[in-house]
């Protein structure tokens, strides 16, 4: 029998904490970290990576797009780093933001999602613009091999504010509707549902799409971003189960690199303090 996802998460959240490094080779970050902008830069990236995350994380968020412009190389690359992600012990969520008509679905999840599919990922990140039913196939998909997807619902970019707040006819806003599509989608799971949830917890309407999920795990981007206080990010998961949030840091951890014990004592800091303040912030059952 798999484990779900939800399950998996919540075991290492326990052990390791609630957070998710960012996985971003960019043109950018590699000249940054003094590294060629190209595939031999982006593979001493990640050992770089693999090196400050040791086994003390419990997941990293890859971005696929950084990966997919090198060609089949890349795609290699990001299978490689996916398998020594798990050998870790880490949880790989794939940020391809993917999102195609239902009968593409089911190869997208054949692609990313399992241990069978191209990439290995344990989760990827999808939309939802072509309707939540064209999810379908993903979240079957998911079911059947103990991963997950997650469903963007309130991103953490500036611009998404106009088409995520928009009120639909029957009152709710976008992003509702999304949270709430998601929490449907596991029902009859229990708690190990398939549908997870992206949700930029700086936006003030955070804490009430995370109280939509129920069950559904949650990724919450944007920690460590200038601008972004902890506090507001990590306190709107307050009504979060046990082993349902996970908190992403990218830029927080990355401006510490390329020097392996700088991002090792940036990662531990953000873990002890994602930990801590998500404790203080979880509402009394
Ligand atoms: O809505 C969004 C906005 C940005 N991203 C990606 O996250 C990282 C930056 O993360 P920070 O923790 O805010 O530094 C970058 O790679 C963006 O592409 C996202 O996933 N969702």
């Amino acid at each position: 029998m798999t484990t779900p996802f939800a399950h998996r998460w919540a075991r290492l959240a326990a052990d390791r904490g609630p957070l998710c490094l960012g996985v971003a080779p960019s043109q950018k970050w590699l000249l940054a970290w003094a590294l060629s902008p190209d595939l031999t830069g982006a593979r001493a990236y990640c050992r770089i990576v693999l090196d400050a995350a040791g086994d003390r994380i419990g997941a990293v968020k890859v971005q696929t797009p950084f990966f997919e412009r090198l060609g089949p190389a890349g795609l290699e690359l990001l299978r490689e780093f996916a398998d020594a992600a798990h050998d870790r012990g880490m949880l790989v969520l794939a940020d391809a933001k993917r999102g195609d008509a239902d009968d593409t679905m089911a190869d997208l999840a054949a692609t990313f999602l399992g241990p069978d599919s191209v990439l290995r990922a344990d989760a990827m990140s999808a939309a939802a613009f072509m309707g939540f039913g064209t999810l379908a196939p993903l979240l079957s998909h998911a079911h059947r091999t103990g991963t997950a997807v997650f469903v963007l619902v309130r991103t953490s970019n500036h611009g998404a504010t106009e088409a995520q707040t928009a009120v639909l006819p029957d009152g709710r806003t976008v992003a509702q509707q999304l949270a709430d599509a998601v929490a449907a989608a596991n029902d009859g799971y229990g708690d190990a549902g398939p549908a997870a949830a992206v949700v930029g917890a700086r936006a003030p309407e955070s804490a009430d799409l995370l109280g939509r999920l129920r069950d559904a795990v949650a990724e919450v981007p944007g920690l460590g971003r200038a601008g972004r206080d902890p506090d507001e990010v990590v306190g709107a998961c307050g009504s979060l189960g046990p082993g349902r949030a996970m908190l992403t840091v990218t830029t927080g951890v990355l401006r510490h690199g390329p020097d392996p014990a700088a991002l090792r004592r940036s990662l531990s800091a953000w873990q002890a303090e994602t930990a801590a303040r998500l404790s203080a912030a979880k509402v009394p059952a």
